[in-house]
């Protein structure tokens, strides 16, 4: 069996959301990495594993308070994920006595911060607004994709095809989210998003999400429907997002794109040596 980061006393975890956007986490600071595309298969799997929408796993960092990595649940890697990046950056400031934490994700260095208000806000970075970096298959404008609903795409460390609607109610995004994910004009498969304007600054959208499907929130798709909601004029910088799980408050600024929401700390675990043989 490949080696892993158990040796007869199972692997610890904890179960998070941020607006109902789940996530089991792996503290895997000191150690080595567990994880494998067939353990987050497994453990995403809500009937046989925990069930997750991401798994993120917290790794050592030079130059910053710790190292995230993000998985879907099909087993995939996932560039970003904003909600987890609130959810773990909340925990790993209690653990170490802040109220900042700085990370490194595959898109560089981030930071977040936790509010008097005790929401955690992150700077998700500067939006990637240049077709190779989305990336895209060929030179298009982003602010116009050529596929039918006229969508943008943004970059946030992943993918993101944002289409403005008249009611995000009612688009069935079971059936468009997954064709539009594997539009060949999106290499690395996207997520995909449908928002609808509500009033000045507010939005609602609804997530298909690349890797793992239809989910209650996508931090890191509320930053690229807020970029390409003011792209598109419809909203200033600063927004508030109505997902299915709950609300986002979006502030795009000079340094970055901030999120603000809540975290929520469901339970901590550990996987049985049973399961983790199983593999
Ligand atoms: N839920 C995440 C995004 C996951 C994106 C993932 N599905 C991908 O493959 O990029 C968030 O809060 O930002």
């Amino acid at each position: 069996m490949e080696q892993r980061a158990h040796n007869g006393t199972g692997l610890a975890f904890m179960k998070m959301h941020g607006l109902g956007n789940d996530f089991v986490v792996i503290d895997a600071r000191t150690g080595s990495d567990p994880v494998t595309p067939a353990l987050a298969r497994a453990l995403g799997d809500r009937h046989r594993g925990v069930g997750f929408d991401q798994l993120a796993v917290i790794k050592p960092a030079e130059g910053a308070d710790f190292t995230l990595d993000f998985w879907n649940s099909d087993g995939t890697r996932a560039g970003a994920c904003g909600n987890a990046t609130r959810c773990v950056s909340d925990w790993m400031m209690t653990q170490l006595g802040k109220d900042a934490v700085s990370l490194i994700t595959t898109r560089g260095r981030l930071s977040a911060v936790r509010r008097a208000d005790g929401l955690v806000s992150v700077n998700m970075g500067a939006p990637i607004l240049d077709w190779q970096s989305v990336p895209l298959a060929r030179e298009v404008s982003v602010e116009h994709l050529p596929i039918e609903g006229d969508p943008v795409a943004v970059g946030m460390g992943n993918p993101h095809c944002v289409f403005f609607v008249e009611n995000a109610e009612t688009i069935p995004v079971e059936s468009i989210g997954p064709k539009i994910e594997h539009d060949s004009l999106f290499p690395e498969r996207t997520n995909v998003e449908f928002a609808s304007l509500m009033g000045p600054d507010h939005l609602r959208m609804r997530v298909w999400e690349r890797g793992t499907g239809i989910t209650l929130a996508c931090g890191s798709g509320t930053c690229a429907t807020a970029v390409a909601a003011h792209l598109r004029g419809l909203t200033g910088r600063k927004v508030l997002v109505d997902v299915d799980g709950g609300q986002l408050e979006i502030d795009w600024r000079d340094d970055g794109v901030w999120m603000t929401g809540p975290t929520m700390m469901v339970f901590e675990g550990v996987l049985s040596d049973t399961f983790l043989a199983a593999l």
